[in-house]
């Protein structure tokens, strides 16, 4: 639940699951058997149940607002005689590592991607900025890894930037959770979307979080609609341990991984292993640089257990 409840009572609307799900109703383009089947390739973990309940009526609301802006760059147009040179709509999804950001990113693609207003969708995960392996080892941040400090901040907000004002070809760096670094011989190519997803731990930061910042620039400045995805601090880290105990059996199992040497390890002291990493990065990066961002989104989603989503927080 957000930290400070009487705040976000006054800036939110609350609706619990059920008050959620019912919103469905309004959602003109029902999913078929096989398109919810194509979205188990996405995460074989996710429920179809959930997929309706809430992420169906979540694709609605943002498609109203990315139609919103459609019209409103219409009326400029009209304006101004011609066309502006316009980027994407952007959304971000932020929250805490292993909360489900990517699992939530790639579903709103799927989603959102079936609307006949807004086909070109595009997913741009921040962990692609983070500084090179070398690099973080020569400034002495490889325990500091996810930290606002941790990434490029100059080269993630020229690519949104480019983004924004409607360049016909931005690169994108492309990381992998297997060599835990960023690939070197290969880029994500984005060519004019109409929607940009951007998913990381801090795309909510604002000059807020740092007061000296003067009037530099923040990658939300150019995000026009939020999403925060919320859970409990011991859900997050259970998360984190089971996902950590899942790759010791399955990626790390690659001798080209980063963490090989943990696949040697037993279930008990992998667990031991991801709990300390837990404690030592992800869980102070949560509570130092993410979580304070959380009350700044259009939206935030409450996870309980088994990544059900129990409240819908609507920016009013
Ligand atoms: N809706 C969901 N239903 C069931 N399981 C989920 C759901 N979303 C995420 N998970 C599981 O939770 C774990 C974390 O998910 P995911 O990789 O999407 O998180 P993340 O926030 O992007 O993490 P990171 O910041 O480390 O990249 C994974 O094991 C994933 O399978
Ligand atoms: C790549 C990030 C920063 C974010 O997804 C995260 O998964 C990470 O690697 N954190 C550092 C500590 C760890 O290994 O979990």
């Amino acid at each position: 639940m957000p930290a400070n409840p009487s705040t976000t009572q006054d800036a939110y609307l609350e609706f619990t699951r059920h008050q959620w799900a019912a919103l469905r109703d309004a959602v003109p383009l029902p999913l078929s058997q096989g398109e919810l089947e194509k979205l188990k390739g996405i995460n074989e973990d996710i429920s179809l149940q959930e997929v309706e309940t809430v992420y169906l009526p979540l694709s609605r609301l943002l498609n109203l607002y990315v139609y919103a802006n459609q019209r409103r760059g219409k009326v400029v147009e009209e304006f101004l005689g011609k066309k502006p040179e316009n980027g994407p709509y952007i959304i971000s999804v932020a929250g805490s590592v292993a909360v489900g950001k990517s699992t939530t990113a790639r579903l709103l693609q799927a989603l959102l991607q079936r609307w006949p207003e807004h086909p070109k969708v595009e997913l741009v995960t921040t962990d692609g900025f983070l500084y090179p392996l070398e690099e973080l080892t020569k400034r002495q941040l490889l325990s500091k890894k996810g930290f606002p400090q941790s990434y490029d901040g100059k080269m993630l907000l020229d690519f949104v930037k480019d983004i924004k004002s409607g360049k016909e070809e931005v690169k994108a760096p492309i990381y992998s959770h297997l060599e835990y670094d960023r690939l070197k011989d290969r880029q994500h190519i984005i060519r004019k979307p109409d929607i940009l997803i951007l998913e990381g731990l801090n795309v909510l930061q604002t000059a807020h979080d740092y007061p000296d910042s003067g009037n530099r620039l923040f990658v939300s400045d150019f995000v026009d609609f939020s999403i925060y995805v919320d859970a409990h601090h011991d859900l997050l880290k259970r998360w984190y341990i089971e996902r950590f105990n899942s790759f010791r059996n399955g990626a790390f199992a690659d001798p080209n991984s980063y963490f090989h040497h943990y696949s040697k390890l037993s279930e008990s002291e992998s667990s031991k292993t991801a709990s300390k990493i837990w404690d030592d990065i992800n869980g102070p990066n949560l509570v130092n640089n993410i979580q304070p961002t959380r009350s700044r989104a259009n939206l935030i989603l409450t996870k309980g257990e088994d990544h059900y989503v129990d409240r819908v927080w609507m920016r009013r």
